[in-house]
């Protein structure tokens, strides 16, 4: 399966990179991993409600300019759906066995995913009621996308 993860912003922290190479490392072993790193769009302190919606649609067109029409779109977003760590498994099961070999996951910026990009995905998860900011979630993410292939190959991490 090839998995891409559409993300908004550049990590910073080293401590942040060395998680994604650790996770897009592990990950080797079951998918073809792909990390798309857009430039977000800098956000003034002041900026209005609709200075805001511009940024977040302009952000929105950079993903939907990666996002190939047969691949099968996961929104990250707080008003998606909650599954538990086997359901996400399952899910990922599923997709293969329906012939979406092509899974893209995208991941906001500081203002959320664009109601474009909501339009265009085929599924919307939520990982808790709580908001995580978007460069550590990322690192969640994959965490979550290995913990779900390690659930369905059988094998020892899944507690
Ligand atoms: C800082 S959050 C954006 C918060 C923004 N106010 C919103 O409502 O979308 C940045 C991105 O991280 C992801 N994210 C953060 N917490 C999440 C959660 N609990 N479930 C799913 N995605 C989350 C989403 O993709 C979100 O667009």
């Amino acid at each position: 399966m090839k998995i891409e993860v559409i993300c908004v912003g550049k990590l910073k922290e080293k401590y942040l990179v060395q998680a994604i190479d650790e996770y897009s490392k592990r990950l080797s072993r079951y998918c073809k991993l792909n990390i798309i790193e857009l430039a977000d769009e800098k956000t003034p302190d002041n900026a209005s409600v609709k200075e805001e919606l511009i940024i977040k649609e302009r952000e929105g067109e950079k993903i939907l300019a990666k996002i190939s029409d047969s691949a099968y779109v996961i929104a990250l977003d707080l008003q998606g759906r909650m599954l538990s760590s086997e359901e996400l498994a399952h899910f990922m099961l599923d997709c293969g066995i329906k012939g979406n070999s092509h899974l893209i996951f995208t991941i906001g910026g500081s203002l959320g995913l664009s109601d474009a990009v909501l339009k265009r995905a085929n599924y919307k998860l939520c990982f808790s009621k709580m908001t995580f900011p978007h460069q550590l979630f990322r690192v969640m993410l994959l965490e979550q996308i290995y913990r779900g292939y390690r659930i369905n190959n059988g094998e020892p991490y899944h507690k």
